[in-house]
């Protein structure tokens, strides 16, 4: 089989990666420090002189990494001591390897973009664990958090459409539980859109009730392959014996309302009896700005418990006794702020490859992830998903995703290039989605 093609990167002028590199990290630095400068008085109080010394040496370490950024310096090894700072020293190595003599070092505008945008958010978590006693400060919990507090509306819309379901549930037939989990997984699919690295970390809230525009966001669904994960669990849950596990593991993206759609599909894929054990992966630092850690998770779901709207409440409380009783585990591993493609997860981390390899089903949420699924390489819009995944094939496996990169594969032929005359962003905006599945048909 042919080698993959090249990695999207900062060398293409002009491109998606470039701008995003040029002018969105940037801007996503300046709002970190700015987060830093506005919890000043924060730290004092905590802290006294010592909290007011980190913030400064926080921000200049911020403001020297926005500055080889800028001037396109090169990337240079990790220094603070952490669970997987050889790892990443070791990846640094590795596309040292990659170049030739006249290319120097690995830089940001000419290594592949996958690599320079994990290595910036390592770096922001590096100049905070090198600032103690703020070296627990999440500078993007801030917008995390409002992202949830603005979505208010339409998460009391979903988790009342998600009660009112729980009570029919037992009495749906085949066919309309099938189309309750349908709308279930587009709600989470659009979800995906509240994304603040996207935005710049500008607001990205769910302001209008998804549940509504279902219909309307069918033609922007350019692969859908949900009619797969409906004989997979339906299958499993005809055939399984009475006590046995059906697994389906869910590697999350954002926070906020995107992480509320991602629960209430768990809370019906248990109570449809779909799948009996939902496994949920986050990340293990603030990453990518509004991916989840296991402190926004845990976060939400207090806060969702502690809503003064009944509904909202009701579904706190249950997924916290979910969580309690072990039908819902949550999973962290290093491996998913690691730069790396997907395809070398079973090398460099084979005890997270051997614990996907238990699910009978994995969602993978978001946009990053489905770029460390194909590689972030310029593969062909018609390359099947399956060759693009080269070689990663845990278990059957789903990608619901928004396209916001310049990478799509799987289309029908010419179906890429249509929409490329017709909308030149449909790869960028997040305006699109797809349900793209690899597994046994
Ligand atoms: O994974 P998500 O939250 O859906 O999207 C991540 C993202 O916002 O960050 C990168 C651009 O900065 C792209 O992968 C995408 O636009
Ligand atoms: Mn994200």
């Amino acid at each position: 089989m042919a080698a993959p093609p090249a990695p999207l990167s900062g060398q293409d002028v002009g491109s998606f990666a470039y701008l995003t590199i040029k002018d969105r990290i940037p801007q996503i630095l300046t709002k970190a420090i700015d987060t830093l400068h506005r919890h000043k008085s924060e730290f004092f109080e905590k802290h006294g002189e010592e909290g007011m010394e980190a913030e400064k040496k926080a921000i200049s370490l911020l403001s020297k990494l926005r500055n080889e950024l800028q001037t396109d310096k090169p990337i240079i090894p990790l220094v603070e001591k952490f669970v997987d700072t050889d790892i990443w020293n070791q990846y640094l190595e590795y596309q040292q390897s990659l170049l030739n003599e006249s290319d120097g070092k690995p830089r940001w505008f000419h290594s592949p973009w996958l690599f320079v945008e994990c290595y910036m958010y390592r770096r922001i978590h590096e100049a905070i664990i090198q600032s103690p006693p703020i070296d627990d400060f999440d500078v993007f919990k801030e917008s995390k958090d409002q992202n949830f507090f603005e979505s208010q509306e339409s998460i009391i819309a979903l988790c009342t459409h998600l009660q009112q379901l729980l009570r029919a549930v037992e009495d749906l037939e085949e066919n309309q539980l099938k189309n309750e989990f349908f709308k279930l997984l587009q709600i989470s699919l659009w979800g995906n859109k509240c994304d603040l690295s996207l935005s710049g970390g500008e607001s990205s809230s769910q302001k209008t009730n998804v549940i509504n525009s279902l219909e309307d966001l069918k033609p922007f669904i350019l692969v859908d392959d949900t009619e797969h994960l409906w004989t997979l669990l339906s299958n499993c849950k005809k055939t399984r014996e009475k006590a046995s596990v059906v697994r389906v593991d869910i590697v999350l993206d954002n926070s906020g309302f995107e992480l509320v759609t991602d629960l209430i599909l768990a809370n019906f894929l248990l109570s449809s009896k779909l799948a009996t054990e939902i496994h949920f992966y986050g990340k293990t630092i603030p990453w990518f700005v509004s991916d989840t850690t296991v402190h926004d998770f845990n976060w939400l779901i207090e806060q969702v418990k502690h809503s003064n709207h009944k509904w909202v409440s009701t579904c706190g409380a249950d997924w916290e006794s979910l969580i309690k009783t072990g039908r819902w585990v949550y999973h962290d591993h290093i491996f998913w702020t690691l730069p790396h493609e997907y395809c070398a997860m079973s090398q460099v981390a084979p005890d997270l490859y051997t614990e996907l390899q238990k699910a009978h089903l994995i969602l993978f949420k978001g946009d990053l992830n489905y770029r460390k699924l194909t590689g972030d390489r310029k593969w062909e819009f018609s390359v099947p998903f399956h060759q693009a995944l080269n070689g990663f094939h845990p278990a059957p496996l789903c990608s619901i995703r928004t396209l916001k990169a310049e990478i799509q594969v799987g289309l029908q032929p010419g179906q890429g290039e249509q929409l490329m005359a017709s909308e030149p962003d449909w790869l960028t905006a997040g305006k699109y989605g797809v349900f793209q599945y690899d597994g046994p048909l």
